[in-house]
């Protein structure tokens, strides 16, 4: 899941661009990459593996002048994570492009050929967000007039969603016009808008993956970029908005209430928050229902993500809520992470039982979700050496058996914990005494309780079903040969020959 934003200010927007990326953080932690227009019409690029915090020092930031710009956190879905696919994109024709993609698209390969053959464009990357990026920039090419209006760019989004498949939220800037920003039609990647006026006369405009980047850049939120639709901005503060989806339909994806976003973003008319208060309290009361005979002596998060649950589940079932983990606040995500070895190891060294809460103890541990089971199994492992008696775990989220093809790195069915196994399988493969899991339609209504509009979720991990047309077993087949090819890569982190080599001395 990665995370995009775009400002048109009246003012440099560099710092703010760095901000934002740093509140958006827990989308990725693999590259980041901000590309600004200077005021000869320029591009100004830096981009990089590494945390946002790292990627960019003083003399990148120099480098970023301009009043436009753009900017991506990335968490690899496609591709490989090399510096050559760290975003923005850029090509040069026609106008000059720059983009940045949340999601994931599922029609990459077919495209990639006919970008080739019938647009003559060349893709260098193993990167879904080039080809859409191509697919967009020769859309744009059918128009011969300069400038482009904004309806030329409406109708050129509107045949990228009919030739593109999956999920995207995208920001992009067109030189000598301005920002576009768009989402798919079925709104699966969340993308907001937000404006701030200026001295009572300018209004600078921001769009973001979560509104919390909103929030700490002090932009009054509008509302969120409806699927389907798309956004354009000029360089002069002008906004125009479109629907250029012949069918848009809401169907965003759940897994952003369960673990991606963070609580304090409001998404699609939900808040995050609350989302993961109603998930606590549905699944303490179903576990007051099922567990009757099951002594519970205390209650205790897996942090970070499962505390807001935890909290109304202790409170549910009337049992005391301690931290009974320490959490290393350098240490970041450990399940976005790339590759599994470094997962395993993360989560001893984010985590540690504080022995007082588990000792002669039966503790019901809490966690989001339980994807691959790294953490369940290493936390199990390190409370039964802390001297907990029993250990119960509940898992907020329904036992997820199915891979994810909109932006969420899990491809291959059977590396997750729930695959052909039942809870009471999954219970053993971890070493819990016992497991339960949130029911789908209680995680489904925790979300459409708060926004009746959204008739459907992207819910494709829990149950399967996939909105877009042509993913089935061969799909699939050729993701997981693609994966096992680019585990053959040695990773290169060199990033030197990635600039736009256009500023002088910086
Ligand atoms: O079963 P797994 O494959 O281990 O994945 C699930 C775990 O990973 C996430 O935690 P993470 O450390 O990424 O972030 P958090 O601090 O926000 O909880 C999530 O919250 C679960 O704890
Ligand atoms: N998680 C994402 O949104 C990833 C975006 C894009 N598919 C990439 O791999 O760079
Ligand atoms: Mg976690």
């Amino acid at each position: 899941m990665c995370g995009v934003v775009g400002i048109v200010g009246c003012s440099t927007v560099n710092q703010s661009i760095y901000d934002a990326l740093t509140v958006l953080q827990h989308r990725g932690q693999d590259a980041a990459g901000i590309v600004t227009i200077d005021e000869q019409n320029r591009f100004r690029l830096r981009k990089a593996n590494g945390l946002v915090k790292d990627v960019f020092q003083e003399q990148h930031m120099l480098r970023l002048q301009g009043n436009l710009g753009i900017g991506h956190i990335r968490y690899p879905t496609a591709g490989s994570s090399s510096p050559s696919e760290a975003q923005p994109f850029y090509v040069n024709s026609p106008y000059g492009i720059a983009l940045a993609h949340n999601g994931n698209l599922t029609n990459t390969e077919q495209l990639r050929d006919k970008v080739f053959e019938l647009a003559r464009r060349h893709i260098n990357t193993s990167s879904d967000s080039e080809v859409l990026l191509n697919i967009f920039a020769s859309e744009l090419d059918k128009f011969p007039t300069y400038p482009l209006t904004a309806d030329n760019i409406f109708t050129a989004i509107n045949q990228v969603h009919q030739i593109i498949k999956g999920a995207y939220a995208c920001v992009a800037m067109i030189i000598g016009h301005g920002l576009v920003a768009f989402r798919d039609p079925f709104g699966i990647r969340p993308l907001v808008i937000g404006k701030k006026v200026i001295d009572n006369q300018k209004t600078e405009y921001m769009v973001a993956s979560e509104s919390v980047a909103l929030d700490i850049l002090d932009f009054e939120f509008m509302r969120d970029v409806e699927p389907g639709e798309a956004i354009y901005i000029t360089q002069d503060g002008q906004l125009y908005s479109k629907q250029c989806a012949n069918n848009p339909q809401y169907y965003p994806c759940i897994f952003e209430y369960v673990y991606f976003a963070r609580p304090d973003s409001l998404m699609n008319g939900v808040s995050v928050y609350q989302s993961r208060i109603l998930m606590g309290q549905k699944l303490g009361q179903k576990i007051a229902r099922e567990w009757k005979d099951i002594d519970i002596d205390v209650v205790i998060p897996i942090p970070e993500t499962s505390c807001d649950a935890a909290l109304e589940i202790a409170r549910i079932l009337n049992k005391p809520y301690r931290q009974g983990f320490v959490k290393n606040r350098y240490v970041g995500r450990t399940f976005i992470m790339p590759g599994q070895a470094e997962r395993k190891l993360s989560v001893r060294r984010k985590l540690n039982a504080n022995r007082i809460e588990f000792e002669g103890k039966n503790v019901l541990l809490v966690d989001d979700s339980i994807v691959r089971g790294t953490t369940s199994e290493k936390i199990l492992e390190m409370v039964r050496s802390v001297g907990a008696k029993k250990v119960y775990l509940a898992s907020a989220a329904p036992e997820i058996r199915y891979p994810n093809v909109y932006g969420i790195d899990m491809p291959v069915a059977s590396e997750l914990i729930a695959y052909n196994r039942s809870v009471e399988q999954i219970a053993t493969a971890i070493g819990a005494d016992k497991l339960i899991f949130q029911d789908l339609s209680d995680l489904i209504d925790c979300i459409r309780e708060q926004n009746a509009k959204i008739h459907h979720l992207e819910c494709s991990v829990f149950d399967g079903k996939y909105i877009t047309e042509g993913i089935d077993a061969n799909y699939f087949d050729a993701l997981e040969h693609h994966r096992a090819e680019n585990k053959t890569i040695p990773p290169n982190r060199e990033s030197e020959n990635l600039e736009i080599y256009n500023e002088g001395q910086y």
